[in-house]
Parts: C-alpha cells; sequence; structure tokens
C-alpha cells in the first residue's frame, strides 16, 4: 500500500490535503486522516436518524400491514435465539439433576420442552408468514422509489445531466436495502441485548460475571480496530494504462463492434493485446478496493482476535481447577453454547454497524437526488407574451454571443462573439465546416444551454431568452436533430408523443407519419405502428443447452426477439413525430439539425418540402451541409466558421460575395457538372 498526498486540487478555499493509497490496481483518495472522533461518529448517527424515519414513514405508509408483519417477525428473531437458548439450558439443567439424583423430573421436563417446541413452532409460522409479504412488500417499495427516482432524473437539464456526479447513482432496490438494513440492525441490537442478558445470568451463577466480559471482548476489539472504507469519503479509481487496455478490449466483445471486428479481421490482434496488456498488469490485484484495504499487513491481528475467542473457554477450565464446585457439566455447555452464539451475534452487529453507514450513505443519495440543482433558472414569463404572438414565428437577437461547453477541453471557446438577427416567421439555413458550431447555436436557441455571455445576450421576441417560463417555450418549439433517438415504446407512441396530449389520437399519427415520410415503413411491419421497440426483454436462459432447435432455444429467441430499423427509417419516425408536434398549434420555432443524413435523395427532398409546407406562423432554422434545396429558398443563410459567423445574407448575396459560403456551394454543385467543366 503506497501513500501519497497532494493538494486538495477541487476547491481553492478548501485547504484540506487529499491522501491517496495505491491498493492494487485501484487507487483510493480521502481527505487527510483525522483523528477518530467519538462524537462525530455519533452526529453522524444523528444525522442518519431523520432519513431512515422519513423511509420507515414511507414504507409503512405504502403498505401498513405487510410493513407491520415483516417488522414484527424481524423482532421475533431478535428474542428467539435467547428464548430457545433459555429453555435449552433449561432442560440440560433438570436432565443433569434428574441423572444426578436418579429420579428425573418429568413434569419439569416436558413443561420445558413443550416451551421450547412451541417457540420453534412459533418461529417457523413466522417465518413463513415473512416469505410470504416480502416479495410484494419489496415491490411496492421499489416501484415506489423507481417512481421517485424517475421524477427525479426527468427533471434534470442538459447541462445538469452532463456534470459528472459525485454521488454513485441512486436506485429504488437501495430504499429496499436500506429499509431492511435498519430493521436488521434493530433486530441485530435487540438479539445482543436479549443473549448478553441471558449470559450475564448464566456466567453470575458461576459466582462472577467475567465470563460475560470475557465473551465480550472479541467483538469489541473487532469493531474498535477494523478497518473499513465505508467510515470514510472517499473515491477509488484506477489510472493503470494496461487495466484500462484491458477492460477497452474486452468492451469490443460487445455486439455494437461485432461487424467490425469480423470485418477487419482483428480476433488475433484483441486476444494478443489482451495478453500483453495482462502481462504488464503483472501481479497486480484488481480485488475491489475496499476489500483490499480491510487486509493485513501481518498475522499478528489475526491471532489475537482468535486467541481472544478462546477466552471463555480458558476461563472456564480455569474455574473447573480451582473451584471445581461451582461448574456443573451443564453449566459448562450452557456458557459455552451461549457464548459462541453471543460472540456470533456481536460480530454480525459490528458489521451491521459498518452497514448501516453505507445504508444510510445510499438512502440518502435516493432523497437527495430530488434536492439536484438544476443549472438553467426557469423565468416567469408566459410565451406566448399576447395572442397576436402565437400566430408568428419566434424572433431571435443575438448579441455578442459566446459559449464553452461545461467541462469541454477545447482550447477555444465554441461559439465567440455570435450577432445575429432573426426575424419572425424567417427561413434561416445555417451552414459551414464540421465542429463550427452551427448546432450548438440551435442548442442555445432551444435553451439546452445557457450562453456564456452576459444572459441578455440571447433575446426572444425582444426579451432575454431566460425571462420565459422554460415549459412555454419547450412548447413552443420543435426539433427535429439527427441525434434524436427512438423511445422503446410502440412506433405509434413514438410518433404520437411528438403531440403527447393526442398521443392515442390514431388519425393524427397516421397524418404525421405520412408527411414525416413513415408510412411505409410502418406497413412493412407485421404489427404496424403497434410494432414495441423493446429496450431488451426482459427473458432469461439459464443452463439453456446451445442446441439451435432445442424447444427452450427456440421459446427464448422468440421471446428474446426485438425489431430493428434501418438509419433512415428511424429519422422519418422521428420527423414524424416532429410532425406531430406541429399539429399542437403552439409551435412557433422549429429547429432542424442535420435531419436527413440517412435519408435517400426522394426522402430528403420530401422532408423538406413538407416542411416548408408547414412553415406559415413559425420560425424555421435548418442546420444542414447539403443545402442545395433550401438555402435558395431561405430568406437568410448563415455560413459559419470556427465558432463565428463567416459572412450571413441571402444565397445571391453570398454567391456573389464569392466567399466562404460559395466555395462550399460550388464544392457540392461541382458533383453535378458535366465531367470536363467546372
Ligand atoms: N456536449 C459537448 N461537450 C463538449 N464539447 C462539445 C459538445 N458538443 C459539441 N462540442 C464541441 O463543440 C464544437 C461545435 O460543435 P457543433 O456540434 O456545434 O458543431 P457543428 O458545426 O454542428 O458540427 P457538425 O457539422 O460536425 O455537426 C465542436 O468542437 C464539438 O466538439
Amino acid at each position: 500500500m503506497v501513500v501519497e498526498s497532494v493538494p486538495h486540487l477541487a476547491a481553492k478555499a478548501d485547504q484540506r490535503q487529499l491522501e491517496t493509497i495505491t491498493l492494487g490496481i485501484w487507487k483510493v483518495s480521502s481527505l487527510k486522516s483525522t483523528p477518530f472522533n467519538i462524537r462525530k461518529q455519533f452526529s453522524d448517527l444523528g444525522s442518519a436518524f431523520p432519513y431512515f424515519f422519513r423511509l420507515a414513514v414511507e414504507v409503512y405508509t405504502l403498505e401498513p400491514v405487510l410493513a407491520i408483519m415483516f417488522v414484527l417477525n424481524k423482532l421475533w428473531k431478535g428474542v428467539e435465539g435467547a428464548l430457545l437458548l433459555y429453555f435449552s439450558s433449561r432442560i440440560l439443567r433438570i436432565i443433569e439433576i434428574g441423572l444426578v439424583q436418579g429420579a428425573p423430573d418429568m413434569v419439569a421436563i416436558l413443561n420445558a420442552l413443550t416451551a421450547r417446541i412451541s417457540c420453534v413452532v412459533l418461529a417457523a409460522i413466522l417465518q413463513w408468514a415473512s416469505e410470504q409479504v416480502i416479495p410484494t412488500l419489496k415491490t411496492r417499495v421499489t416501484t415506489h422509489f423507481e417512481l421517485y427516482l424517475m421524477q427525479a432524473e426527468l427533471r434534470i437539464d442538459v447541462p445538469t445531466s452532463q456534470k459528472p456526479r459525485s454521488k454513485f447513482k441512486a436506485s429504488s432496490y437501495n430504499a429496499w436495502t436500506s429499509f431492511e438494513g435498519i430493521v436488521e440492525f434493530v433486530t441485530q441490537v435487540m438479539k445482543a441485548f436479549s443473549q448478553f442478558t441471558l449470559i450475564l445470568q448464566a456466567s453470575n451463577s458461576t459466582g462472577s460475571s467475567l465470563f460475560t466480559a470475557l465473551c465480550v471482548m472479541k467483538p469489541v476489539f473487532l469493531a474498535l480496530s477494523r478497518r473499513s472504507l465505508w467510515d470514510i469519503p472517499h473515491i477509488v479509481y484506477t489510472d493503470n494504462e494496461h487495466r484500462k487496455r484491458m477492460k477497452a478490449l474486452n468492451f469490443m466483445t460487445s455486439p455494437g463492434y461485432r461487424s467490425e471486428i469480423l470485418a477487419g479481421d482483428l480476433i488475433g490482434y484483441i486476444i494478443n493485446e489482451y495478453r500483453k496488456a495482462a502481462a504488464l498488469l503483472g501481479g497486480l490485484s484488481d480485488d475491489w478496493a475496499p476489500n483490499q484495504y480491510m487486509n493485513r499487513k501481518s498475522p499478528m491481528w489475526h491471532v489475537v482476535t482468535d486467541l481472544m475467542g478462546d477466552l471463555p473457554m480458558v476461563y472456564c477450565a480455569i474455574v473447573s481447577i480451582l473451584h471445581p464446585e461451582e461448574l456443573s457439566l451443564s453449566s459448562i455447555a450452557i456458557l459455552q453454547q451461549s457464548s459462541q452464539t453471543l460472540e456470533w451475534t456481536l460480530q454480525v452487529l459490528s458489521m451491521n454497524v459498518n452497514s448501516f453507514r453505507k445504508q444510510y450513505q445510499e438512502i440518502k443519495n435516493v432523497y437527495d437526488s430530488a434536492k439536484t440543482s438544476t443549472k438553467l433558472q426557469d423565468g416567469n414569463v408566459s410565451y406566448p407574451r399576447t395572442s397576436k404572438d402565437k400566430y408568428k414565428g419566434m424572433s431571435f437577437e443575438l448579441r455578442d454571443v459566446s459559449f464553452t461547453y461545461p467541462g469541454s477541453q477545447n482550447t477555444k471557446p465554441t461559439l465567440f462573439n455570435i450577432n445575429l438577427s432573426i426575424e419572425s416567421g424567417q427561413l434561416v439555413v445555417i451552414v459551414g465546416a464540421n465542429g463550427s458550431g452551427k448546432s450548438t447555436v440551435l442548442k442555445l436557441l432551444s435553451r439546452f444551454y445557457d450562453p456564456s455571455s452576459a444572459p441578455d445576450s440571447i433575446l426572444v421576441d425582444g426579451l432575454p431568452i431566460s425571462r420565459y417560463r422554460m415549459q412555454d417555450l419547450r412548447r413552443a418549439t420543435a426539433t427535429l436533430t439527427q441525434d434524436h433517438s427512438l423511445f422503446p415504446l410502440s412506433l405509434g407512441e413514438n410518433i404520437g408523443l411528438g403531440y403527447a396530449e393526442r398521443a392515442w389520437d390514431a388519425g393524427m399519427v397516421d397524418r404525421a407519419a405520412e408527411t414525416g415520410g413513415a408510412t411505409h415503413c410502418l406497413r412493412k411491419l407485421q404489427k404496424g405502428k403497434n410494432t414495441k421497440l423493446d429496450m431488451g426483454n426482459e427473458a432469461y436462459g439459464h443452463n439453456v443447452p446451445d442446441e439451435p432447435t432445442h424447444p427452450l432455444q427456440v421459446e427464448l429467441e422468440k421471446l428474446q426477439k426485438n425489431i430493428s430499423l434501418s438509419g433512415g427509417e428511424t429519422q422519418r419516425v422521428v420527423a414524424a413525430r416532429t410532425f406531430m408536434r406541429l399539429e399542437s398549434g403552439t409551435v412557433n420555432f422549429v429547429a432542424v439539425d442535420e435531419p436527413s443524413s440517412a435519408l435517400d435523395p426522394e426522402g430528403e427532398a420530401a422532408l423538406f418540402r413538407n416542411l416548408i409546407r408547414v412553415r406559415q406562423g413559425k420560425t424555421m432554422i435548418f442546420v444542414t451541409h447539403r443545402f442545395g434545396h433550401l438555402t435558395k429558398h431561405a430568406d437568410l443563410v448563415v455560413c459559419m466558421k470556427d465558432g463565428t459567423i463567416a459572412e450571413a445574407g441571402t444565397h445571391v448575396e453570398l454567391i456573389s460575395r464569392d466567399g466562404e459560403y460559395a466555395k462550399l456551394y460550388n464544392i457540392q454543385a461541382s458533383a453535378f457538372f458535366k465531367s470536363g467543366s467546372t
């Protein structure tokens, strides 16, 4: 384990230092160690309480009867062990007395036996009842929290979603494990307490409570000397290049790379490179860092703890030598059995304290996910501001707009000093080289991001874009980009969601499919627009023989079959969704970003024709590389270069200027010139 100290780079004001240790391939960074602070430990537990309390109340409110049954069963488990032990020791003692006196007390034995058997039967019934309850309760809890997390996730805006999250992603399953964890913790506390009381009583019968102290010595030592990363805020990462390469090579086996691997005959290369990287990794362990952290350098700690476990036995041996009259065989057996049970319970409790922290962190993540502050502030002005504005397109004014993507590694800003005026109802085409910032302009106008320049550097209908209610702006905007993807729903729903309030209006969906050019590809499918795009069917096979004709294999293939559309078909369905949105009658701005890259020439021409046909009352901005059809009809052509506007004007003006636009236009046009001409 190598320890190195580095200044805490993240926050200038925070002078605390980070300490980084190396565990196999992992690096673990935490704040430089601070002395153990018992007060802090308690205050940590104090801060956990409101979260657990809220969770318990929520689970109870969801399913009061099931929650009570679940808790009662667990609490019973807390005392069950001690009760059974108590009855066993009574039976043993009565039998021993009977053996010594030569006349066993049958009634007493039968009474103790009946009590113990009743306990066992009750425990079994409660266990059965709990097994009936758990699946339903667990599903209710995880569904409830899945919805909670979905709501939290869906309200996050684009810049926030791209920020690296400092926390592990919360999962609804964590809510259940945390609930189970707290109940288990309380159970273990009750178990330890009841067993401790029992053992104290038993050891007092030997004349001293020293035995009890010896029994708890090992678990207490274990609890105090444990090494756990869960107690410390930390990050785990690896910068081992060989490990990273192994991961990358392994990832290349995923289905997405299959055709390229086969076409490039890369199998031998991948295997060889993996072997080389594994050899270079040497003997470094990739066991998960928290596990490696628990390992000790010398065997001393193990020797000491194991010897401590034998102290109760040593005690019995010494007492039997010094005071043989104080011990009987049954009391030795009882002491021995109860000491082992207590030791085990305390060890489990100590492990539970560890998981308690983990569960606290997990449930905190779940609840705190709703508190994630979004980067974009909502405005309070309605859009459109007047009923007159409803029927005209949005106007835009960009004044010295600059923008850099959060976390961008580019040396120059993505957009720099953009000045542009787009009047209401105009058809604008933005052209330019790859990476010149065309799509970024659309993203700013659709308010997916805020500019890095002044908040009022982008005006919509004369007011800063940030002053408007975001929901109103979204309702007034239709976007169509090549990045849009299909949702794992039916194709009809995929189209209908352009206008969610009317998603089930079959006539409207069919009309949108027709205008988007998707009718033909829907007709090809057996279930037409009812065809579902699954995100991966929940059908799993276990130990299914790899024989193509095996009935299980055949059934599994049927269950796992997913449909996939071609790139062009996907773009047509996405375009249909945009036309559905236009049906809502609320759209004043249409932002179209290279939506036809996978379309055939006929499909592309039809798409642009249909979009232009509905441009009345809307401002339309197109970003495209294939601008032949469009720029001639455009009111404004904007040609971008390296994050700035190189030139802007009509097609005729820009051609006569013979600048950047004319150059790009001529390159495209030359493909259609007769050979020999220019
Ligand atoms: N989310 C992002 N984070 C960081 N940088 C980004 C992000 N999106 C785009 N960029 C960078 O911003 C620059 C402009 O990108 P943009 O997509 O606006 O260019 P474009 O002109 O539309 O390019 P293309 O013609 O290739 O679609 C590029 O250098 C790109 O790498």
